[in-house]
Protein backbone atom coordinates (compact mmCIF):
# COMPACT_ATOMS: atom_id res chain seq x y z
CA UNK A 1 0.00 0.00 0.00
CA UNK A 2 1.46 3.44 -0.51
CA UNK A 3 -0.20 6.26 0.66
CA UNK A 4 1.11 9.83 0.34
CA UNK A 5 0.59 13.16 2.31
CA UNK A 6 2.08 16.21 1.43
CA UNK A 7 1.20 18.75 3.74
CA UNK A 8 0.48 22.04 2.25
CA UNK A 9 2.62 24.63 3.82
CA UNK A 10 4.64 27.45 2.72
CA UNK A 11 8.54 27.09 3.01
CA UNK A 12 9.38 29.39 6.46
CA UNK A 13 12.32 27.22 7.59
CA UNK A 14 13.23 29.26 10.51
CA UNK A 15 10.48 28.64 12.82
CA UNK A 16 11.40 27.53 16.22
CA UNK A 17 8.25 25.43 17.06
CA UNK A 18 9.87 23.42 20.34
CA UNK A 19 9.78 24.82 23.74
CA UNK A 20 6.68 27.19 23.06
CA UNK A 21 3.40 25.75 23.97
CA UNK A 22 5.06 23.54 27.01
CA UNK A 23 5.39 25.33 30.25
CA UNK A 24 7.69 22.80 32.20
CA UNK A 25 7.22 21.43 35.59
CA UNK A 26 9.00 22.07 38.38
CA UNK A 27 10.87 18.96 39.36
CA UNK A 28 13.64 18.67 41.06
CA UNK A 29 15.65 16.62 38.45
CA UNK A 30 18.93 17.82 40.68
CA UNK A 31 21.82 15.70 40.44
CA UNK A 32 22.16 14.37 44.29
CA UNK A 33 19.25 16.22 44.74
CA UNK A 34 20.17 19.86 43.80
CA UNK A 35 18.02 21.92 42.18
CA UNK A 36 18.61 22.74 38.48
CA UNK A 37 18.00 26.25 36.90
CA UNK A 38 15.12 26.28 34.61
CA UNK A 39 15.16 24.93 31.25
CA UNK A 40 16.39 27.21 28.77
CA UNK A 41 14.05 27.92 25.67
CA UNK A 42 14.59 25.47 22.82
CA UNK A 43 15.18 28.62 20.60
CA UNK A 44 18.11 29.37 22.92
CA UNK A 45 19.65 25.86 22.71
CA UNK A 46 18.61 24.68 19.21
CA UNK A 47 17.33 27.68 17.23
CA UNK A 48 16.90 26.05 13.47
CA UNK A 49 15.30 22.75 14.65
CA UNK A 50 11.11 22.79 14.22
CA UNK A 51 10.82 19.66 16.86
CA UNK A 52 12.75 17.65 19.16
CA UNK A 53 11.45 13.94 19.96
CA UNK A 54 13.07 11.66 22.86
CA UNK A 55 13.43 8.03 22.60
CA UNK A 56 13.74 6.78 25.86
CA UNK A 57 13.12 3.68 27.80
CA UNK A 58 12.19 2.87 30.90
CA UNK A 59 15.17 0.21 31.71
CA UNK A 60 18.00 -0.64 29.36
CA UNK A 61 18.70 -3.36 26.26
CA UNK A 62 15.28 -2.67 25.39
CA UNK A 63 16.39 -1.87 21.75
CA UNK A 64 16.03 1.97 22.21
CA UNK A 65 18.73 3.03 20.49
CA UNK A 66 18.64 0.50 17.29
CA UNK A 67 14.90 1.83 17.22
CA UNK A 68 16.09 5.85 17.26
CA UNK A 69 18.49 4.95 14.87
CA UNK A 70 16.12 2.96 12.68
CA UNK A 71 13.20 6.01 12.80
CA UNK A 72 15.98 8.50 11.84
CA UNK A 73 16.91 6.55 8.55
CA UNK A 74 13.32 6.61 8.08
CA UNK A 75 12.87 9.94 8.26
CA UNK A 76 15.81 10.60 5.86
CA UNK A 77 14.36 8.04 3.42
CA UNK A 78 11.04 10.53 3.17
CA UNK A 79 12.94 13.67 2.95
CA UNK A 80 12.37 14.61 6.42
CA UNK A 81 15.62 16.83 7.46
CA UNK A 82 16.10 14.83 10.81
CA UNK A 83 19.32 14.64 13.00
CA UNK A 84 20.18 12.35 16.16
CA UNK A 85 21.90 13.76 19.46
CA UNK A 86 23.34 10.87 21.72
CA UNK A 87 22.27 11.66 25.16
CA UNK A 88 23.53 8.82 26.66
CA UNK A 89 26.83 10.38 27.70
CA UNK A 90 27.48 6.89 29.46
CA UNK A 91 27.16 4.50 26.85
CA UNK A 92 27.05 6.23 23.52
CA UNK A 93 26.27 3.61 20.78
CA UNK A 94 24.87 5.43 18.16
CA UNK A 95 28.33 6.59 16.14
CA UNK A 96 28.46 2.76 16.02
CA UNK A 97 25.50 2.23 14.76
CA UNK A 98 25.61 5.14 11.88
CA UNK A 99 28.89 3.73 11.37
CA UNK A 100 30.17 7.12 11.75
CA UNK A 101 33.89 7.21 13.48
CA UNK A 102 36.45 10.14 14.01
CA UNK A 103 36.27 13.37 15.76
CA UNK A 104 33.52 16.25 14.34
CA UNK A 105 35.27 19.57 13.22
CA UNK A 106 35.35 22.71 14.47
CA UNK A 107 33.98 25.72 12.73
CA UNK A 108 34.17 28.86 14.05
CA UNK A 109 35.54 29.09 17.39
CA UNK A 110 33.60 26.58 19.53
CA UNK A 111 31.44 25.11 17.04
CA UNK A 112 31.37 21.63 16.11
CA UNK A 113 29.91 20.33 12.91
CA UNK A 114 27.80 17.50 12.78
CA UNK A 115 28.95 13.94 11.97
CA UNK A 116 26.61 12.85 9.43
CA UNK A 117 26.00 9.70 7.41
CA UNK A 118 22.89 8.05 6.12
CA UNK A 119 21.48 11.39 5.76
CA UNK A 120 21.11 11.98 9.42
CA UNK A 121 23.10 14.61 11.01
CA UNK A 122 24.40 13.17 14.16
CA UNK A 123 26.77 14.37 17.63
CA UNK A 124 28.06 12.14 20.27
CA UNK A 125 30.00 11.98 23.30
CA UNK A 126 31.36 9.45 21.72
CA UNK A 127 32.63 11.07 18.89
CA UNK A 128 34.79 13.23 21.00
CA UNK A 129 36.25 10.20 23.64
CA UNK A 130 37.42 6.86 23.03
CA UNK A 131 34.82 4.29 22.78
CA UNK A 132 36.61 2.16 25.74
CA UNK A 133 36.87 5.38 27.44
CA UNK A 134 34.68 4.83 31.15
CA UNK A 135 32.79 8.26 31.60
CA UNK A 136 33.09 8.91 35.09
CA UNK A 137 31.18 12.90 35.16
CA UNK A 138 29.51 13.88 37.46
CA UNK A 139 25.82 14.76 36.67
CA UNK A 140 26.68 18.90 36.40
CA UNK A 141 29.53 17.75 33.85
CA UNK A 142 26.62 15.31 32.23
CA UNK A 143 24.03 18.62 31.76
CA UNK A 144 26.79 20.97 30.72
CA UNK A 145 28.05 17.82 27.95
CA UNK A 146 24.69 17.80 26.31
CA UNK A 147 23.93 21.17 26.48
CA UNK A 148 26.97 21.98 24.71
CA UNK A 149 25.88 19.12 22.33
CA UNK A 150 22.62 21.07 21.70
CA UNK A 151 23.81 24.73 21.64
CA UNK A 152 27.54 24.39 20.10
CA UNK A 153 26.73 22.36 17.60
CA UNK A 154 26.36 23.23 13.90
CA UNK A 155 23.02 21.97 13.33
CA UNK A 156 21.30 23.82 11.06
CA UNK A 157 17.73 23.38 9.83
CA UNK A 158 15.80 20.56 11.11
CA UNK A 159 12.47 19.22 11.09
CA UNK A 160 13.23 16.49 13.84
CA UNK A 161 15.78 15.95 15.75
CA UNK A 162 15.88 12.65 18.15
CA UNK A 163 16.91 12.26 20.88
CA UNK A 164 18.13 8.96 22.18
CA UNK A 165 18.24 9.67 26.21
CA UNK A 166 20.04 7.17 28.87
CA UNK A 167 18.39 4.04 29.63
CA UNK A 168 16.02 4.74 32.77
CA UNK A 169 14.12 7.02 34.69
CA UNK A 170 16.83 7.93 37.59
CA UNK A 171 17.77 11.66 38.31
CA UNK A 172 19.67 12.10 35.44
CA UNK A 173 17.06 10.78 33.03
CA UNK A 174 14.61 13.51 34.54
CA UNK A 175 16.78 16.45 33.79
CA UNK A 176 17.66 16.31 30.61
CA UNK A 177 13.89 15.58 30.36
CA UNK A 178 13.67 18.94 31.42
CA UNK A 179 16.68 20.79 29.61
CA UNK A 180 16.28 19.21 26.15
CA UNK A 181 13.40 21.44 24.39
CA UNK A 182 11.47 18.13 23.89
CA UNK A 183 8.29 18.44 21.50
CA UNK A 184 7.44 15.06 22.43
CA UNK A 185 8.65 11.40 23.93
CA UNK A 186 8.57 8.26 22.59
CA UNK A 187 9.02 5.21 24.64
CA UNK A 188 10.59 2.13 23.69
CA UNK A 189 9.45 -1.36 25.30
CA UNK A 190 9.84 -5.10 25.10
CA UNK A 191 6.48 -6.81 25.88
CA UNK A 192 7.57 -9.09 29.17
CA UNK A 193 5.96 -7.43 32.25
CA UNK A 194 8.77 -6.12 34.07
CA UNK A 195 10.02 -4.26 31.11
CA UNK A 196 6.26 -2.71 31.06
CA UNK A 197 6.10 -1.45 34.71
CA UNK A 198 8.79 0.79 33.37
CA UNK A 199 7.08 2.17 30.41
CA UNK A 200 4.74 3.50 33.42
CA UNK A 201 7.79 4.78 35.20
CA UNK A 202 9.04 6.56 31.92
CA UNK A 203 5.56 8.02 30.78
CA UNK A 204 5.45 8.89 34.57
CA UNK A 205 8.93 11.32 34.35
CA UNK A 206 7.88 12.95 30.97
CA UNK A 207 4.74 13.86 32.67
CA UNK A 208 6.20 15.41 35.27
CA UNK A 209 8.04 17.68 33.94
CA UNK A 210 4.98 18.43 30.85
CA UNK A 211 6.98 16.64 27.98
CA UNK A 212 3.89 15.22 25.75
CA UNK A 213 4.18 11.08 25.27
CA UNK A 214 3.78 10.63 21.66
CA UNK A 215 3.39 6.81 22.66
CA UNK A 216 4.95 3.74 22.83
CA UNK A 217 7.15 1.59 20.64
CA UNK A 218 7.18 -2.68 20.78
CA UNK A 219 10.23 -3.81 20.35
CA UNK A 220 10.99 -7.50 19.91
CA UNK A 221 7.22 -8.15 20.21
CA UNK A 222 7.78 -11.72 18.49
CA UNK A 223 10.49 -13.81 17.29
CA UNK A 224 10.44 -14.44 13.16
CA UNK A 225 13.04 -17.23 12.85
CA UNK A 226 15.16 -16.23 9.75
CA UNK A 227 15.31 -19.71 8.28
CA UNK A 228 11.71 -20.63 8.27
CA UNK A 229 9.97 -17.73 8.89
CA UNK A 230 8.01 -19.34 11.68
CA UNK A 231 7.05 -16.61 14.48
CA UNK A 232 7.02 -17.05 18.12
CA UNK A 233 5.64 -14.64 21.14
CA UNK A 234 9.00 -15.49 22.98
CA UNK A 235 8.05 -11.81 25.26
CA UNK A 236 4.51 -12.10 25.40
CA UNK A 237 3.62 -9.92 22.34
CA UNK A 238 1.32 -7.01 22.74
CA UNK A 239 2.26 -5.94 26.17
CA UNK A 240 3.44 -2.70 25.12
CA UNK A 241 -0.11 -1.80 23.42
CA UNK A 242 -2.20 -3.07 26.53
CA UNK A 243 -0.39 -1.14 28.78
CA UNK A 244 -0.06 1.85 26.32
CA UNK A 245 -4.19 1.33 26.11
CA UNK A 246 -4.65 1.02 30.11
CA UNK A 247 -2.48 4.62 30.19
CA UNK A 248 -4.44 6.44 27.55
CA UNK A 249 -1.57 6.77 25.28
CA UNK A 250 -0.86 6.39 21.62
CA UNK A 251 0.72 2.53 20.79
CA UNK A 252 3.02 3.89 17.31
CA UNK A 253 4.20 0.29 16.06
CA UNK A 254 5.64 -2.93 16.97
CA UNK A 255 8.86 -4.59 14.95
CA UNK A 256 9.95 -8.06 15.77
CA UNK A 257 13.05 -9.51 17.30
CA UNK A 258 15.22 -10.79 14.35
CA UNK A 259 18.27 -11.65 13.48
CA UNK A 260 19.18 -9.14 10.54
CA UNK A 261 18.24 -6.25 12.86
CA UNK A 262 20.40 -6.84 15.47
CA UNK A 263 23.22 -7.39 12.72
CA UNK A 264 22.12 -4.44 10.62
CA UNK A 265 22.30 -2.54 14.04
CA UNK A 266 25.30 -3.81 15.25
CA UNK A 267 27.26 -3.47 12.03
CA UNK A 268 26.51 0.34 11.51
CA UNK A 269 23.92 -0.10 8.22
CA UNK A 270 20.44 0.21 9.85
CA UNK A 271 17.80 -2.43 8.22
CA UNK A 272 16.32 0.38 6.98
CA UNK A 273 18.61 1.14 4.70
CA UNK A 274 20.03 -2.10 4.15
CA UNK A 275 16.62 -3.63 3.62
CA UNK A 276 14.43 -1.17 2.28
CA UNK A 277 11.92 -3.80 1.19
CA UNK A 278 11.25 -5.90 4.24
CA UNK A 279 8.74 -5.88 6.16
CA UNK A 280 11.01 -4.45 9.49
CA UNK A 281 11.96 -1.72 7.33
CA UNK A 282 8.02 -0.63 6.17
CA UNK A 283 7.53 -0.83 10.45
CA UNK A 284 9.80 1.87 10.53
CA UNK A 285 9.05 3.49 8.54
CA UNK A 286 5.36 3.86 10.00
CA UNK A 287 6.36 3.82 13.22
CA UNK A 288 8.47 7.18 11.83
CA UNK A 289 5.45 8.77 9.70
CA UNK A 290 3.01 8.53 12.72
CA UNK A 291 5.73 10.26 14.74
CA UNK A 292 6.25 13.36 12.03
CA UNK A 293 2.39 13.61 11.97
CA UNK A 294 2.72 14.25 15.85
CA UNK A 295 5.35 16.40 16.29
CA UNK A 296 4.01 18.70 13.46
CA UNK A 297 0.77 19.04 15.31
CA UNK A 298 2.29 19.51 18.12
CA UNK A 299 4.12 22.32 17.22
CA UNK A 300 1.41 24.09 15.37
CA UNK A 301 1.43 22.88 11.67
CA UNK A 302 -0.39 26.03 10.11
CA UNK A 303 2.12 27.91 7.83
CA UNK A 304 5.13 25.75 8.23
CA UNK A 305 7.04 23.91 5.53
CA UNK A 306 6.51 20.75 5.97
CA UNK A 307 8.05 17.32 6.09
CA UNK A 308 7.06 14.94 2.59
CA UNK A 309 5.37 11.69 4.35
CA UNK A 310 5.32 8.87 2.13
CA UNK A 311 3.88 5.63 3.90
CA UNK A 312 5.02 2.68 2.92
N1 LIG B 1 14.17 -5.73 17.08
C1 LIG B 1 15.35 -6.26 17.32
N2 LIG B 1 15.69 -7.49 16.85
C2 LIG B 1 16.90 -8.04 17.11
N3 LIG B 1 17.85 -7.44 17.84
C3 LIG B 1 17.57 -6.21 18.32
C4 LIG B 1 16.33 -5.55 18.09
N4 LIG B 1 16.38 -4.33 18.69
C5 LIG B 1 17.58 -4.24 19.27
N5 LIG B 1 18.31 -5.35 19.05
C6 LIG B 1 19.66 -5.66 19.54
O1 LIG B 1 19.61 -5.64 20.96
C7 LIG B 1 20.80 -5.08 21.48
C8 LIG B 1 20.46 -3.87 22.36
O2 LIG B 1 19.92 -2.87 21.51
P1 LIG B 1 20.16 -1.33 21.78
O3 LIG B 1 21.59 -1.03 22.03
O4 LIG B 1 19.46 -0.61 20.70
O5 LIG B 1 19.35 -1.20 23.15
P2 LIG B 1 19.22 0.05 24.12
O6 LIG B 1 17.89 -0.08 24.75
O7 LIG B 1 19.53 1.31 23.40
O8 LIG B 1 20.38 -0.28 25.12
P3 LIG B 1 20.98 0.66 26.28
O9 LIG B 1 20.10 0.43 27.42
O10 LIG B 1 22.35 0.12 26.46
O11 LIG B 1 20.98 2.08 25.77
C9 LIG B 1 21.67 -4.71 20.28
O12 LIG B 1 22.57 -5.77 20.03
C10 LIG B 1 20.66 -4.60 19.13
O13 LIG B 1 21.22 -4.91 17.87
Amino acid sequence: MTAERQASGQADGHSHAHGQGHARGDAQGGQGGQAQAAPQQGSELLPGVKSVIAIASGKGGVGKSTTAVNLATAMAAQNVRVGLLDCDIYGPSIPRMLNLSGQPELVGERTLRPMANYGIKCMSIGFLVAEDTAMIWRGPMVMQALEQMMRDVDWGELDVLLCDLPPGTGDAQLTMAQRVPLTGAVIVSTPQDIALLDVTRGINMFQQVNVPIFGVVENMSYYVCPECGHRAEIFHHGGARETARRLGVDFLGEIPLHLDIRTTSDSGRPIVVTQPDSPHAASYRRIAAGLIDKATSAVGGAGRSQPRIVMM
